[in-house]
């Protein structure tokens, strides 16, 4: 077996050869361990039947230990220098495909070609699944993980995936504390998920500051039908999280004041639900949740799915990094009047 110590230097004389650095903007921290990889590879349980995403293949040997078990790799490399890289380490192998692009479209979807290609994976015969496996850039996961949980048709079934240890933390959170999130709701609503393994920062090269984990996701054919509108309990999800800090009274207001004559509506539909306004969204269950959603959609209708954020400008695509409090005013929504917490989730 390959030594964590040789595959670095395998890396570093690859690299310096190609005139090229690790890359930080793209997160390129590269595997060294390759039990690391294969214990990755043995908790996706890969097989013949599956088509394998993998996002962000770097040097490719994940990818090309990968291919050997199952019927399809996908792979996406943003960095044209990492693309070529792993390709030189697939060649031969036939069942891979390297799409050289950002594996997002407009920060936060899925990129269109990505679901092309697993799409003409997965026709390939009628018993092929889906599996996302890989070690992924840190800035990416969140939205990675959660476009695919809500997908409609492209919802894999199993993750398994490396990432930052908080972020494994955040998925795995109960209410009330600082991690709990959006990205907790939707991965409890949806899946099934465990913590494989805490990785120390030696086992990449360079050395990341902080731990990573790789977490297993199983997505819930069971809990996905007790849902009846995934990307609208994603949405509210969502939203609601942008605003922790304040009590669910004000959120839902303010989150879609078009549609309520007055603050009396929020309250009834809260009592119809036994929750009293001056509960927060970081108190609130999973289960909770999903009858919340199911309440505001049934109340709302179909057009508040549209309504933009309540100021967009301030509000990424994201709530829930814990405890800022940016606006100073001791409410922690980051913003006078609902503007969001930033920070990467759901
Ligand atoms: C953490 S490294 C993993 C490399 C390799 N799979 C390994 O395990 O050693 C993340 C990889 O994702 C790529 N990447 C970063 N952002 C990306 C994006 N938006 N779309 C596709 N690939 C991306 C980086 O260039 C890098 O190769």
């Amino acid at each position: 077996m390959t030594t964590p110590r040789q595959t670095l230097s395998y890396l570093r004389h690859l690299f310096e050869h190609r005139g090229i650095a690790p890359n930080r903007r793209y997160g390129q921290n590269f595997l060294i361990d390759l039990n690391t990889h294969d214990l990755i590879a043995r908790s996706a349980e890969l097989g013949p039947r599956d088509v394998v995403l993998e996002v962000g293949p770097g040097a490719g040997a994940l990818t090309a230990m990968m291919a050997e078990k199952v019927s399809a790799v996908v792979t996406v490399e943003i960095d044209p220098a990492m693309a070529q890289l792993t390709r030189e380490a697939v060649s031969g192998l036939q069942n891979v495909r390297v799409l050289q692009q950002d594996a997002l479209a407009r920060k936060s979807e899925i990129a269109p070609e990505v679901l092309d290609s697993l799409r003409a994976g997965l026709a390939v015969a009628p018993d092929r699944t889906l599996k996302l496996v890989a070690n992924l850039p840190y800035h990416v996961a969140t939205p990675i993980i959660s476009n695919l949980l809500v997908h409609p048709e492209l919802c894999p079934s199993l993750m398994v995936v490396t990432i930052q240890r908080e972020l494994a933390d955040r998925m795995m959170a109960e209410p009330h504390g600082e991690m709990y999130g959006a990205l907790s709701v939707l991965v409890q609503a949806l899946a099934d998920a465990e913590i494989v393994r805490i990785l120390s920062p030696k086992v990449f090269w360079p050395r990341p500051k902080v731990e990573s984990a790789i977490i297993k996701i199983v997505p819930s054919a069971e809990k996905r039908a007790a849902i009846p509108d995934l990307p609208w309990f994603h949405e509210v999800v969502r939203r609601v999280f942008t605003l922790r800090r304040k009590n669910l009274r004000v959120v839902l207001y303010r989150l879609w004041k078009p549609y309520w004559r007055d603050k009396a509506q929020v309250d009834a539909l809260l009592e119809a639900l036994d929750l009293t306004g001056d509960v927060r969204a970081e108190a609130l269950n999973v289960q909770e949740f999903i009858d919340l959603a199911e309440a505001l959609r049934s109340r709302l209708g179909p057009s508040a799915a549209e309504l933009p954020d309540p100021d967009d400008s301030e509000t990424p695509e994201s709530d829930d990094h814990p405890a800022d409090d940016e606006d100073g005013d001791g409410d922690g929504d980051g913003g006078g009047d609902g503007g969001g917490e930033g920070g990467g989730d759901g």
